[in-house]
């Protein structure tokens, strides 16, 4: 290993960085109500209008934006609206038949080799709970590192992403499950994005990586993704489902969902003046965060308020 890569492991690969836009995304599915069998859902057919037995549903409608290097944008909206769909069509996880619009990297297509350079994040880890931190991040780095890297290289990197994302203090600690005492939420949480974080992806996608956190351990997460971001130049688009104000300041850029529509795309910093000015204000100082959400929400009326401020 040469000098530089004993500094800073992660310029083992050179990761180039990825612009990524997505172009009035609509995703609409179609569900079968007679393609189940069994003798209760028979029972439910006879019970249902058997004339309309196709129902088409559309769970992203017309979703447009970007995100650069450098920015960590936020997607926001209420359970159901489309989060994750739209999180697993940037991270070309739907089949490109099931969507209309376009998803690009740098202008182009998804390709593989952008796609390689893309780490998901899940809501769902799947850990081994008996492994320490540590071992874990070894293990992933052993399987999914270089194989013109060495052993002890590949050990080099896992420990660079473990200080890397605050879990030296816990590097030696089981993952643990319900059953066994292991690492805190937040800790496991950061496992999941050090296990991204290994080959060095340049789009970073996380869904929900604040769900079960505490506001300060959220906080924490949130800040650890920005630094992802704003020192290592990487793309990140996350969502959030309720977002602290202080949580809600980290991020460059906000996306808000309602429905699977658009009621917000810009700055975090100027969604409140923007609400503002077409006359949607709150009654009493609140977090910005809670105040999109109630819009998305329709606890404030938004007459199909459709907004693209970038
Ligand atoms: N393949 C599918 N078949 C049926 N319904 C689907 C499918 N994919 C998504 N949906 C529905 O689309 C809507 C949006 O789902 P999605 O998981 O994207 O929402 P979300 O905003 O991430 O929700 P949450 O915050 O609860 O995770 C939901 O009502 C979901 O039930």
């Amino acid at each position: 290993m040469n000098q530089q890569h004993a500094h800073d492991p992660f310029n083992l690969q050179s990761s180039p960085p990825i612009h990524l836009q997505f172009v009035d995304l609509c995703y609409k599915i179609k569900i079968d109500k007679t393609s189940s069998n069994g003798a209760i859902q028979s029972l439910f057919k006879r019970a249902m209008d058997t004339d309309n037995m196709i129902e088409e549903r559309t769970i992203l409608s017309g979703i447009t934006g970007m995100v650069h290097p450098g920015e960590l944008l936020a997607v926001l909206g209420p359970s159901g609206s489309g989060k994750s769909t739209l999180l697993n069509a940037l991270a070309g996880r739907l089949p490109e038949q099931c969507f209309t619009g376009k998803v690009l990297a740098n202008g182009r297509k998804l390709s593989k080799s952008v796609l390689k350079r893309t780490g998901f994040v899940t809501q769902d880890d799947v850990l081994y709970p008996h492994l320490s931190v540590r071992e874990t991040l070894i293990f992933c780095a052993l399987l999914r590192l270089p194989e013109s890297l060495s052993r002890r290289e590949k050990t080099v990197v896992a420990d660079a992403v473990i200080a890397e994302l605050g879990l030296s203090k816990c590097a030696n600690t089981i993952i643990g499950n319900t059953f066994i005492r292991g690492v805190s939420g937040g800790e496991r949480k950061r496992v999941s994005i050090a296990h991204e974080m290994l080959v060095n992806p340049s789009l970073l996608i996380l869904d929900e990586p604040t769900s079960g956190l505490d506001s300060t351990g959220a906080h924490r997460l949130i800040t650890t993704l920005g630094a992802l971001a704003h020192q290592k130049g990487k793309t990140v688009v996350t969502s959030v489902h309720q977002p602290s104000s202080r949580v809600f300041q980290t991020f460059d850029t906000v996306l808000v969902l309602s429905e699977g529509r658009c009621i917000y795309f810009g700055k975090g910093s100027e969604a409140m003046r923007y609400f503002e000015s077409v006359e949607f204000r709150p009654s009493f100082p609140m977090n910005p965060a809670d105040f999109l959400l109630d819009l998305a929400n329709g606890t404030l009326h938004l007459c199909s308020l459709l907004t693209f401020r970038y």
